[in-house]
């Protein structure tokens, strides 16, 4: 018989939290998105064969035309929203890129002042980290 652990995918993850004085970029999955609405860190799957920060560059030019520098990983995160899969996340500090946000893909993006972010429905896997973020334990 097979172990459970088998069954188990894990989808690896990757998030930026684009840092600007006191306001962190926070973006609202769009209505046709699973989970729509709920509010997120700009980011997506990491294909294969790619680097985390490599997948990180690519989403952020997908999702807001940014040309972004990839900073330190701040938190890995696993979580399960769905039986059987695990979602592995990497969250990036990025305070450096070129020009402004553009939405091209969001219902909404906002900067929103640190304390400020738990007041967002934030997807589940974030809430702890936001959290901290708010209370300036983070970042
Ligand atoms: N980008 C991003 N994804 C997050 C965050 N937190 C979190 O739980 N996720 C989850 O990580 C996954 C990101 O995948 P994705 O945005 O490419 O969307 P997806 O899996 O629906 O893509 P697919 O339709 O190609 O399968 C989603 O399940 C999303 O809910 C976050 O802060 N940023």
């Amino acid at each position: 018989m097979s172990e459970p652990s088998a069954a188990v995918k894990v989808k690896r993850v990757v998030a930026g939290i684009l840092v600007r004085g006191d306001e962190i970029l926070c973006c609202q999955r769009s209505h046709n998105d699973p989970m729509s609405l709920k509010w997120e860190f700009p980011g997506g799957k990491i294909e294969p064969n790619e680097t985390a920060e490599a997948a990180l560059a690519r989403e952020l030019v997908e999702e807001l035309n940014l040309a972004a520098e990839i900073g330190p990983l701040v938190e890995t995160i696993r979580h399960s929203y769905t039986a059987g899969v695990i979602i592995e996340l990497y969250f990036f500090r990025i305070d450096r890129w070129q020009g402004e946000p553009e939405n091209r893909v969001f219902a909404d993006i906002r900067w929103v002042p640190r304390i400020e972010m738990p007041k967002l429905d934030f997807l589940e896997a974030d809430l702890g980290l936001v959290k901290e973020i708010a209370e300036g334990k983070r970042l």
